[in-house]
């Protein structure tokens, strides 16, 4: 049997909007493979007067004329404006046409109408650069797992606050000359607060929400606390228990079929692969019914890791490949009934009442520390309140139902 290369075709032409880190890391990757078969024929950028790395000529200022331009195969949206992001996607499905966006934020809020547009015009939209950056996690859960039932998808998604915890756990370096090392790398947003504040982290486990249960999520709903208000102590606190505090999204079934989604620091020891995840690399562990366990592991942020994933959607439209959304037929229930146990730094009394513990077993004035069970709902309610005051907060990993004592599940992250 001789197996035939694939025949010969012209290239795809890439119409490229936004030229910053990921899009520069997308044109780097293509110029140093020619051989790929995709041509970026025209980029749009925003701001005429900035100094690029191309000459002038190679630019146009308008994206809508990129939309507008039917010889562009592929359009590839890489711009850090999510509103003008959602606009310009939505233009380009309406037309039909095949488009690969990075832009996790818009996403979020966006999944369900971008999904049903595709179906009502026949446009493909492909994302896999917006969850993890170079690891395929989107097209692992979305095609390899569609048919198999998962227990749970635990994950760090945010490369910059990993970073941040890596600097701070392992050199003792202070926040924020760590967050600033952080972005002059290229891995913060433009907004860091998305990042710090686990907006971001959030909006990837949404997304990963619905490739891995087909559960449509409003990100509200979903519980987000973030790392700007840690400090030593709290690090400290951690390695007193031999474990690391790291940002973790947690996806998770519950016996009675519901799933919850969690995106907070948490505790996590050495018996995880998550803990030794650290500097921008992201990390996945996906608990299947019938595999078992698998972690995927890789740079979860930067210019080429990005670009990386981008030219794998291209590759893929190439191929014909669309999201399918196995799961979405029969979404499971969201539950936000639950109690979880966490670890409470601050040194406002009010901030403990107003979170009414229903059990604490561990408290330290002098660190200003309790460690208890809060029901979820009280912390999504004032999760701005504690992040206005400075309020530390870690999982645990422990949850149970609203009100009882029965421990229904223990994630060992
Ligand atoms: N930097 C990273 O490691 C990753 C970034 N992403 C996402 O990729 C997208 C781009 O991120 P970065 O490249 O890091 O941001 P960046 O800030 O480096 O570059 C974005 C560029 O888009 C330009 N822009 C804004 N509005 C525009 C418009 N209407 N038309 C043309 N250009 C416009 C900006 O001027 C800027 O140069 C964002 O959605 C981000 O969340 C996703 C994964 C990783
Ligand atoms: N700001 C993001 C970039 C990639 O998604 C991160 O730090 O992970």
């Amino acid at each position: 049997m001789s197996i035939n290369p694939a025949p010969a075709s012209a290239p795809l032409r890439i119409g490229l909007i936004g030229f910053g880190c990921v899009g520069q890391g997308l044109y780097d990757i293509l110029q140093q493979q020619p051989e790929a078969g995709f041509e970026i024929a025209r980029i749009a950028v925003k701001n005429p007067t900035k100094a690029r790395t191309l000459p002038l000529n190679r630019f146009d200022f308008r994206a809508d004329d990129l939309l507008q331009d039917a010889s562009l195969d592929v359009l590839v949206e890489v711009i850090d404006d999510a509103d003008e992001a959602f606009r310009l996607v939505r233009e380009a499905l309406c037309q039909g046409r095949r488009v690969v966006t990075a832009n996790k934020a818009m996403l979020a809020r966006h999944l369900p109408e971008l999904v049903q547009l595709q179906q009502q015009t026949g446009g493909t939209l492909l994302y896999e650069a917006a969850v993890c950056g170079s690891i395929p996690v989107i097209r692992t859960l979305d095609a390899y797992f569609g048919a198999e039932p998962l227990r749970s998808v635990t994950g760090i998604l945010n490369g910059s606050s990993n970073y941040v915890l890596t600097r701070m756990g392992e050199a003792g370096a202070d926040y924020a000359p760590a967050l600033a090392e952080a972005q002059q790398k290229g891995f913060a947003e433009t907004d860091p607060t998305l990042d710090m504040g686990a907006f971001d982290p959030r909006s990837k486990a949404v997304l990963l929400a619905a490739h891995a249960y087909g559960a449509f999520l409003n990100p509200d709903e979903v519980l987000n606390l973030g790392i700007e208000g840690i400090s030593a102590v709290d690090i400290a606190f951690a390695a007193s228990q031999g474990q690391k505090i790291k940002v973790i999204a947690g996806l998770q079934r519950l016996p009675d079929g519901r799933v919850t989604v969690l995106v907070t620091p948490q505790l996590v020891g050495p018996e995880s692969p998550l803990y030794s995840v650290d500097d921008e690399f992201n990390g996945v562990v996906i608990e299947a019914d019938f595999a078992g366990e698998q972690f995927l592991r890789g740079r979860g942020a930067g210019g080429h890791p990005t670009g990386s994933a981008v030219l794998a959607d291209l590759a893929a439209l190439r191929q014909g490949f669309a999201y399918q959304y196995p799961k979405a037929a029969e979404a499971p229930e969201y539950a936000s009934d639950l109690e979880v146990e966490i670890y409470l730094r601050t040194d406002e009394d009010r901030i403990i009442d107003l979170l009414d513990f229903s059990e604490i077993s561990e408290e330290a004035d002098e660190d200003e520390y309790v460690v208890g069970y809060v029901a979820l709902a009280h912390l999504i309610r004032h999760r701005d309140t504690l992040r206005k005051y400075g309020a530390f907060i870690v999982r645990t990993g422990r949850l149970r139902p609203v009100s009882t004592n029965e421990l229904v599940a223990e994630v060992s992250a």
